[in-house]
């Protein structure tokens, strides 16, 4: 657990391994969740990965959340945090809108690349109205108010039925976010659309989605691969918006299988 200074904000991260190793995977995470969704992960990754996990701002433990901001003032973080600690390559792994702010990294600093790893993710992920609707719900009647609709989309039913208590813990993470933070989160995937970006990558690129997926459906999700040259579209069965929760020894096999095969 570390906490830095970025852009005038508080970020908490963990680097565990090496800054310069060649099989560094940094970690994104999606909205109204931090750093934590990729620790089921790292326990199947296991010693194969030196790993960057952080909180986005005005997620987690990371701050910011107390003055509005956008795509690029997340991919701003990620790229000075990524300068920060010495890092001059690695492998970028976001989820849903932390697939997002690796797409804006892309775009701002390719020499940051080696590979990237987008999960249940899109160049645009849902609609104007979508998210117009979503931030003056969340206004009103605050975070809790779409907790409920939020975990359909994120876990299975069988993942509601079996894992109850697992259900519990990560409903509280989105409910314990700032309501501030995820609303200029919402504001950044309203506004975002890296259709042009994506044609653009020259690194090898994976992209995986739940079956199940409520939020970037797998037809959303193949549609953005095959926008990347050469990019590996891989769908994991019965799973939801979270495969680093739900699914992942599934996801960590397909991490280590990209990681090994496509050297760059
Ligand atoms: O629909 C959700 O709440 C999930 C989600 C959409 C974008 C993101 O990062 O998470």
């Amino acid at each position: 657990m570390a906490f830095t200074t970025i852009n005038g904000n508080v970020v908490h991260y963990e680097l565990i391994g090496e800054a310069k190793a060649k099989n560094l995977i940094v970690f994104s995470n999606g909205l109204g969740t931090d750093f934590r969704i990729w620790l089921p992960l790292f326990d199947e990754l296991g010693d194969d990965v030196s790993v960057l996990f952080y909180d986005s701002r005005g997620h987690g433990l990371s701050g910011g959340a107390d003055k509005p901001f956008g795509m690029a003032d997340l991919v701003s973080d990620l790229a000075t945090l990524c300068d920060e600690l010495g890092i001059r390559k690695a492998t970028f792994c976001g989820l849903s809108v932390g697939g997002l702010v690796c797409q804006g990294l892309w775009q701002e600093r390719p020499d940051l690349f080696r590979k990237l790893i987008l999960c249940d993710t899109a160049p645009r992920i849902g609609s104007a109205g979508i998210w117009a609707e979503r931030i003056a719900g969340i206004e009103k009647d605050g975070i809790e108010s779409a907790a409920d609709s939020a975990m359909a989309r994120w876990f299975t039913p069988a993942f509601h039925e079996d894992r109850a208590d697992e259900l519990a813990g990560y409903r509280l993470m989105m409910t314990r976010q700032s309501k501030a933070g995820y609303l200029s989160t919402c504001a950044a995937l309203r506004d975002t659309d890296f259709s042009d970006v994506l044609p653009t990558i020259t690194v090898p690129t994976l992209f995986v989605v739940g079956d199940q997926d409520g939020s970037t459906p797998p037809a959303t999700v193949e549609a953005g691969s095959q926008l990347v040259p050469d990019a590996r579209f891989e769908v994991i069965d019965d799973c939801a918006h979270i495969p680093s929760v739900e699914q992942p020894e599934a996801l960590a096999e397909l991490i280590q299988g990209f990681m090994r095969k496509q050297a760059n």
